[in-house]
């Protein structure tokens, strides 16, 4: 059994990592660290340092992992990015929205990297990337924007119309697991 601990304050992150890792060789924790989050664009520096910070709190040895979830739309070259937080926090889907209405190109891309530290403290970094378009919110609004955003693998359907199962098929979230999942059982 190997003991693991995700770092997150996100609830909502937590369900949807609970469901994507479960497995009867992994015993799953969490600590509700609010990590102080880099200025850059550079998501996987950004995941790194948050990994770096989790393991000076909770101190060397512990295998720990967090993740850094960004929205990065084509014609903003990589920004909002991991800065989507703080658009939604404080103007609100609606107006972000409108941003991308001079634009004809309303392409976005969702994505999740992991930063996972070993016992050792060797970092390890693993990615997904679920590309779709920002659309008019539709669904659900209990989580960030998936209201706002439609995969391309599920036309005419935003994040937040889909059931927790279909969004955990193809969403950002789910293909990083898949690659840290992969990672993990090489090391059983
Ligand atoms: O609609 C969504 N569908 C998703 O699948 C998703 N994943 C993350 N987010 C939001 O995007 C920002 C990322 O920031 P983020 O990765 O730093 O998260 P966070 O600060 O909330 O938690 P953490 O840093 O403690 O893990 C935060 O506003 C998250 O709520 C999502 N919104
Ligand atoms: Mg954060």
């Amino acid at each position: 059994m190997r003991d693991i601990v995700f770092v997150t304050g996100n609830a909502n992150k937590l369900k949807e990592v609970k469901m994507l890792l479960a497995s009867e060789t992994l015993n799953l924790t969490n600590e509700p660290l609010d990590l102080d989050e880099l200025q850059d664009t550079n998501l996987v520096s950004i995941a790194t340092d948050k990994c770096k910070q989790a393991i000076k709190i909770l101190g060397p040895g512990k295998e720990v992992f967090v993740e850094d979830t960004a929205l990065t739309f084509d014609e903003f070259n990589g920004l909002p990015g991991a800065y989507i937080k703080w658009f939604v926090k404080s103007m609100g889907l609606d107006k972000i929205v409108k941003m991308l209405d001079s634009f004809e190109n309303k392409g976005a891309e969702a994505i999740t990297t992991i930063a996972y530290a070993d016992s050792k403290g060797e970092i390890h970094i693993f990615q997904g990337i679920t590309k779709g378009k920002i659309v008019p919110s539709r669904g659900s609004l209990n989580f960030g924007w998936d209201s706002i955003f439609e995969p391309l693998d599920t036309p005419n359907l935003t994040y937040a119309e889909l059931s927790k199962e279909e969004k955990n098929k193809i969403s950002h979230r789910a293909k990083a697991f898949e690659h840290f999942k992969a990672y993990l059982d090489t090391l059983n």
